[in-house]
């Protein structure tokens, strides 16, 4: 059947349903910021057996003795995110009983051995003041003379951060997550690197990128981590570099 405008009533009920979708979209990354701050990735993956677990189960592993906890309401959590491919679903035959493992997204939730994972990059991306600032995107479009997070927080984000630790160590934190693995594969088959004497990583954060292409191309005689320097002065120092030295 078709209204006034030549639309189908179920292409206008499918419409409706997306649009609904879309405003609910939300509770996809929220549900996100919630495992990473529960540490269930680290739960499941208990040293690589990634054994799939019930909510109970994997609640006491992240409760330990003090117990407690609401095992439907993660259960509703694990659900969700295993409809995005976070999680795998285990159903136990008669349906009474799911449990849940890692799909090979949920692993990058795990802490490797360097204490890192991309929790810290999934953290930063919604912490209070980014949240606050993303309430006010169609600022962007009435008056694009301050940026909405300047609007929201009062100072740009860099310097946000700056001045508070612990959002300069969640940002260092969620850079390191993420980069370490990509310069990983990145040095397996980029070969740019070769004669270059001097290297200048502009925005290098805790300058991991520059120490791991410092120790594979001993060719460079100096690198330089280019940041801000309330973020360099968190930096590891590295072999041969230097932290916003010009010399
Ligand atoms: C998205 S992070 C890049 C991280 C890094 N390149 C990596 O791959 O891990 C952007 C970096 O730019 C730095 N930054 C921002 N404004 C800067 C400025 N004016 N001068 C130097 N660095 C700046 C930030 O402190 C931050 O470390």
């Amino acid at each position: 059947m078709e209204n006034a405008n030549g639309e189908s009533s179920n292409n206008n009920n499918i419409a409706r349903l997306a649009i609904m979708e879309l405003a609910n979209m939300i509770s996809v990354p929220m549900s996100l910021n919630a495992v990473v701050k529960l540490k269930v990735a680290d739960a499941i993956w208990q040293n690589g057996s990634n054994a799939p677990l019930s909510p109970v189960e994997i609640l006491a592993k992240i409760r330990g003795p003090q117990g407690g906890g609401d095992p439907e309401n993660l259960q509703r959590i694990l659900r969700m995110l295993t409809s995005y491919g976070v999680f795998k679903e285990h159903v136990v035959d008669d349906g009474s009983q799911r449990r849940y493992s890692l799909t090979e997204v949920g692993k990058t939730l795990v802490t490797d051995e360097n204490g890192l994972s991309h929790g810290s990059y999934v953290l930063q991306h919604h912490q209070d003041a980014l949240m606050r600032a993303w309430t006010m995107v169609h600022e962007a479009v009435n008056d694009s003379s301050t940026e909405p997070f300047v609007k929201a927080n009062g100072e740009p984000a860099y310097n946000y951060y700056g001045k508070n630790s612990e959002m300069n160590s969640l940002m260092l934190n969620a850079m390191s997550g993420v980069s370490v693995p990509f310069m990983k594969a990145i040095l397996g088959g980029y070969d740019g690197f070769q004669g270059v004497k001097t290297l200048v990583d502009v925005g290098g954060s805790g300058g991991d990128c520059l120490k791991m292409i410092l120790e594979k191309h001993t060719n460079i005689e100096l690198g330089i981590n280019f940041d801000l320097p309330e973020v360099v002065e968190k930096a590891p120092q590295i072999p041969m570099g230097a932290n916003n030295m010009d010399r």
